[in-house]
């Protein structure tokens, strides 16, 4: 892929995200504009893991589309071509699945995905910690956000040997709350 190419395919994954993710918000109480934190996880990978690869960051933006907007996979493939689709299936939940096989699958599927998806895993997980350390979402009370880092640092764990900078941010987060 060329420079040009890799951009293209990054600023038309952002311009796509922020399409499907127009209406959806996040859970805190200034209700957030939800394609903040696929932006946060792209910027995370950029600025802090030294990631340059489009597949990845392209996959950072998408990551949350498939599972909770009206794109299909295929759309994806189609779109943004098999790296990035397989990429972003690799960090999709089963959503025919209930809440806690989904989180079980996390942590069970963890250390047999690629080494993108385990960068974008890292990275989501880094932003959503950050997210939770800062305010609590609105119905959440401290137990369930310790429960949050809890499961966290097991998916995380799956995905060691990654990237040492996120790895160890996301070290200190958890110490820092556990
Ligand atoms: N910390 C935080 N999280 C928020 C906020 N708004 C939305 N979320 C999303 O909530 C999910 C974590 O909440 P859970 O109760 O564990 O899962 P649920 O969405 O399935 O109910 C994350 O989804 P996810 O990205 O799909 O990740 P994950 O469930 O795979 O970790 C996170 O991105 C917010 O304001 N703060």
């Amino acid at each position: 892929m060329t420079d040009a190419q890799g951009i293209n395919l990054i600023v038309k994954a952002t311009d796509f995200a922020a399409r499907k993710h127009h209406a959806q918000r996040r859970k805190n109480m200034e209700q957030t504009p939800y394609i903040n934190h696929p932006i946060g996880v792209a910027q995370i990978l950029s600025s802090e893991g030294g990631i340059t690869d489009p597949i990845v960051l392209a996959a950072a933006y998408l990551h949350d589309t498939v599972e909770d907007t009206d794109t299909a996979m295929e759309d994806i493939e189609k779109e943004f071509g098999t790296e990035v689709r397989n990429v972003v299936a690799e960090v999709t939940d089963d959503k025919t699945l209930t809440k806690a096989e989904r989180k079980a699958m996390q942590v069970k599927k963890a250390p047999g995905k690629s080494k993108e998806a385990k960068l974008v895993k890292l990275a989501d997980k880094l932003y959503n910690l950050r997210d939770l350390e800062r305010a609590t979402p609105v119905g959440w009370d401290d137990e369930r956000k310790r429960e949050y880092f809890l499961w966290s640092r097991e998916v995380v764990a799956g995905c060691s040997g990654t990237n040492g900078a996120l790895e160890a941010a996301l070290d200190d987060i958890i110490k820092r709350n556990l």
